[in-house]
């Protein structure tokens, strides 16, 4: 494993808009088969550097690899599964359709791309909305078709921003039952959550504030590195709700 190159691999990265620094020297790696999650207060920059690792944004400063790839890089796409927090769909073609099109674009075709399409609706209980136009599913519904198309072509990384906001209780167990089978299988997973029971899932937890890394460390180690008791005790410690 040591010798493996890091799935994610961040240096000293700073992002600007404009004059305003959003995040600020950050470093972090995130190897195979890891589940790593990123906490933050809301607008701590957690969305910024989910989408520099995807290459939608770039750097202000530093370095994002992938797969030992300089972000951003256009083909590293057929590499990486992103779920965004505002779901990206066609909302006046079916569900169908949406997945249609995304498997065309990963080059999926014919027989896989059936079989692919009925396996990632079934692990999101939508298989029978497949064929309803998106703009008369609820929310949650589209969260779930958002996850589907992010998992579409199996691809090594999956960058997940708030998976499963407004996912109920069950089909949010069904679904992390699932991204840790495939994190056995090899898929790497990096995920924002606010939620501090799916925190307690991952392998390694990064806690951002105001734009900088304060820890990245096991759940088991942050809860002794504070003193906490419990990883919301733990985010309240590295200021999760002051700011
Ligand atoms: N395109 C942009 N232009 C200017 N400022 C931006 C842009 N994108 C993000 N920001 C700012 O960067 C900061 C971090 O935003 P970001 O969305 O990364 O936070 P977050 O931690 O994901 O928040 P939340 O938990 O609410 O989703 C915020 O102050 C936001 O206003």
């Amino acid at each position: 494993m040591g010798s493996e190159v890091p799935v994610i691999s961040v240096s000293h990265v700073g992002k600007a808009f404009g004059d305003k620094q959003v995040l600020e020297d950050i470093s972090l790696q995130v190897d195979r088969a890891e589940t790593f999650g990123i906490l933050g207060p809301s607008g701590s920059g957690k969305t910024t550097l989910v989408k520099l690792l995807t290459g939608i944004d770039e750097v202000t400063s530093g370095e994002v690899k992938v797969l030992g790839v300089t972000m951003p890089k256009l083909s590293m796409l057929q590499q990486i599964g992103y779920m965004a927090q505002s779901d990206a769909l066609y909302t006046e073609l079916s569900a169908k359709e949406n997945l249609e099109f995304f498997a065309a674009l990963y080059g999926l075709k014919g027989a896989e791309r059936s079989q692919r399409i009925k396996a990632v609706m079934e692990l999101v209980d939508l298989q029978e909305h497949l064929r309803k136009r998106v703009d008369q599913y609820s929310g949650g519904m589209k969260r779930r078709l958002s996850l589907a198309i992010a998992l579409l072509h199996e691809p090594p990384l999956l960058l997940l921003d708030e998976p499963t906001v407004g996912i109920d209780p069950v089909l949010r167990l069904s679904i992390w039952k699932e991204l840790k089978a495939l994190n056995q299988k090899g898929t790497t997973i990096v995920l924002t959550t606010h939620v501090m029971d799916e925190a307690e899932k991952c392998d390694r937890l990064g806690m951002i504030r105001d734009g900088k890394l304060l820890a990245a460390d096991t759940p088991a180690g942050l809860l002794q590195a504070t003193g906490s008791t419990s990883i919301e005790e733990a985010f309240l410690y590295y200021g999760g709700v002051r700011s």
